[in-house]
């Protein structure tokens, strides 16, 4: 498969080339301008948005002593055609988007130790790597929204009801990508106590007329499997524009290819001697609803020089067990919890399959996202027929289709063909975490670099210190840190108490989250029952248009 897979199709988007059209990984929706596809969030045949084409960054060598922001505006205008967003608009919208970060570099690449190097994401307004993309989006939306409400005046307006998902971190970073804004209502559903007492009051303690909190009586996936339901309901989509921030929403994944390059430029201007641009880094990502890393894969397929991607997982491990398996299931046939009741390392599993993990945010049973590569695996498997590239499309969206259908009918499928595992295999490998692990990879880093790393950043290190044992000689490796430690205080505080010169509040504490206990809080329970959320959801917005917001 070339990186300029596609060619044009006769889509209705003439402007765009055919990385700036986008298809479903279901193949029913194909010619999608890059504004449908973020408005729409998730395909109406249940598929996710992808490009007809990966482009190929040509002359990216180039970028390497540009700015974030500027190397952002090269990247996302290959995806988005100046005919949909004048270049000086992009520019804006980007430039605004990261002048909320902390660093100057919005996202710093520091040497941990040995050959590791760790790339700090959590700069952004609520510590969590998803604010890159958020930030991002939400000034995205507010600047379709109000193109297409110039003139209009009251229920002629263009209202976006955004509903997401979160384990933790997109809810807070969506938030405050969203609060306040005009003709947008967000309705964010969390696992009712499975997310970090941080975590909860980031999002509880907003009280914008706009932002409603929902905790659902249930875990991650239900919460995902609401929103999912949502947007299949033909009812509430006529009466509502449902939009969506979690990263099924195209606009995540593209915001975070960003930070692939610039650590790419930032490793090899860090180490002239050892690091030369079209050397081939590694990556490790801790790795949940598989969007972070993903993005990573989109890098790679535009010409950056990966050697491989660790994907790196806490006990909930569907995505190892794939890599190991080419099963992709549910209910593990193998490992530790098949070993019968409780697994050695102690993690309590819920009845509903998903382990309570130190490293919250990736307790998550199906990866979306991984829905994505697998288009793109069934596509280079399907090629190899030798068909046209219409024909290529269609058997990879079957093929897509028939997998997920297996999996919400049989809780998996698999093993896939060998070839699709190959070519998985030869771009990713996997390394499962367990908390002990996690708290041993805390520890280890502190008493000998004096870093603290949160709990999922931990995961990442521990697969990347594994994947280096394997990896050639003098191989160089980013491992993602993903959120700051003081958001999981009670991990933290388990791998660092009783430490040399460690106190939570001095060393790890930001400012920011100081007196947020005391603050007010809204939020509401709700059952696990996505009619009942669609009702919820219906009363409020109709509350909102008659205040006229
Ligand atoms: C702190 C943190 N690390 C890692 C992940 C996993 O990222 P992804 O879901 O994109 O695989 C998440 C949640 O998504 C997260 O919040
Ligand atoms: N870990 C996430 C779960 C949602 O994933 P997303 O990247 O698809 O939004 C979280 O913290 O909410």
């Amino acid at each position: 498969m070339s990186n300029g897979a596609a060619a044009a199709n006769g889509s209705s988007t003439p402007t765009h080339t055919p990385s700036q059209r986008y298809l479903s990984t279901r193949g029913e929706d194909t010619g999608l301008s890059f504004e449908d596809v973020v408005l729409k969030g998730l395909a109406s045949d249940g598929g996710l948005y992808i490009p007809e084409a990966i482009p190929a960054a040509e002359g990216w060598e180039s970028w390497k002593d540009l700015s974030f922001v500027d190397l952002a505006f090269n990247v996302l205008s290959l995806y988005i055609s100046p005919s949909e967003i004048p270049a000086d608009d992009l520019k804006d919208i980007i430039r605004r988007s990261y002048a909320t970060f902390r660093s100057d570099d919005v996202t710093p690449l520091i040497h941990l130790q040995d050959n590791i190097h760790l790339l700090e994401l959590f700069h952004g307004p609520t510590f969590a790597f998803k604010d890159v993309a958020l930030q991002f989006l939400g000034n995205l939306f507010e600047y379709f929204l109000v193109r297409r409400n110039a003139g209009k005046e009251g229920r002629d307006r263009y209202h976006l009801t955004v509903v997401g998902a979160t384990s933790g971190d997109t809810g807070s970073a969506a938030i405050y990508g969203l609060r306040g804004k005009t003709d947008v209502s967000v309705f964010m559903l969390h696992p009712k106590g499975r997310v970090s007492p941080i975590q909860e009051l980031q999002m509880t303690t907003v009280l914008d007329p706009n932002v409603h909190n929902l905790a659902v009586t249930g875990n991650f996936d239900n919460c995902q499997d609401i929103v999912k339901a949502l947007f299949a309901d033909p009812d509430i989509n006529s009466t509502h524009k449902l939009g969506a921030v979690n990263s099924i929403n195209w606009a995540r994944i593209l915001a975070q290819t960003v930070y692939y390059f610039y650590s790419y430029f930032s490793l090899a201007r860090q180490n002239p001697d050892s690091f030369k641009i079209g050397d081939k880094v590694r990556y490790s990502v801790p790795s949940g609803n598989f969007g972070d890393i993903l993005a990573g894969y989109f890098a790679f397929r535009m010409g950056l020089p990966v050697d491989k991607f660790v994907i790196a997982t806490n006990e909930n491990d569907i995505l190892d067990r794939f890599w190991k398996t080419g099963r992709y299931e549910k209910q593990p046939a193998y490992g530790a919890a098949a070993e019968g009741g409780l697994p050695a390392d102690g993690v309590k599993a819920h009845e509903d399959g998903v382990k309570e993990t130190l490293s919250p945010a990736m307790d998550i049973l199906v990866s979306s996202n991984f829905e994505r590569l697998l288009w793109f695996l069934a596509y280079e498997f399907a090629s190899s027929a030798g068909m046209d590239d219409e024909w290529t499309k269609k058997q990879a969206g079957q093929e897509v289709a028939t997998w997920l259908g297996d999996l919400r009918r049989k809780g998996g499928f698999g093993p896939v063909y060998r070839d699709v595992l190959d070519a998985a295999r030869r771009t990713f490998e996997s390394e499962r975490v367990s908390d002990p692990q996690t708290v041993e990879a805390i520890r280890t880093t502190y008493m000998s670099v004096g870093y603290v790393l949160d709990p999922h950043t931990a995961v990442g290190v521990e697969a990347a210190k594994r994947s280096l044992e394997r990896a050639p000689e003098g191989t160089k490796i980013v491992s993602l840190s993903t959120a700051h430690p003081a958001k999981f205080a009670g991990a933290v505080t388990l791998a660092l108490q009783g430490e040399e010169g460690f106190e939570f509040g001095k060393k790890v504490l930001p400012k920011e989250f100081v007196g947020l206990e005391e603050r007010e809080k809204r939020v509401r329970d709700v059952a696990n029952d996505w009619r009942a959320v669609r009702e919820l959801v219906r009363e409020e917005v109709e509350g909102e248009k008659t205040e006229g917001r």
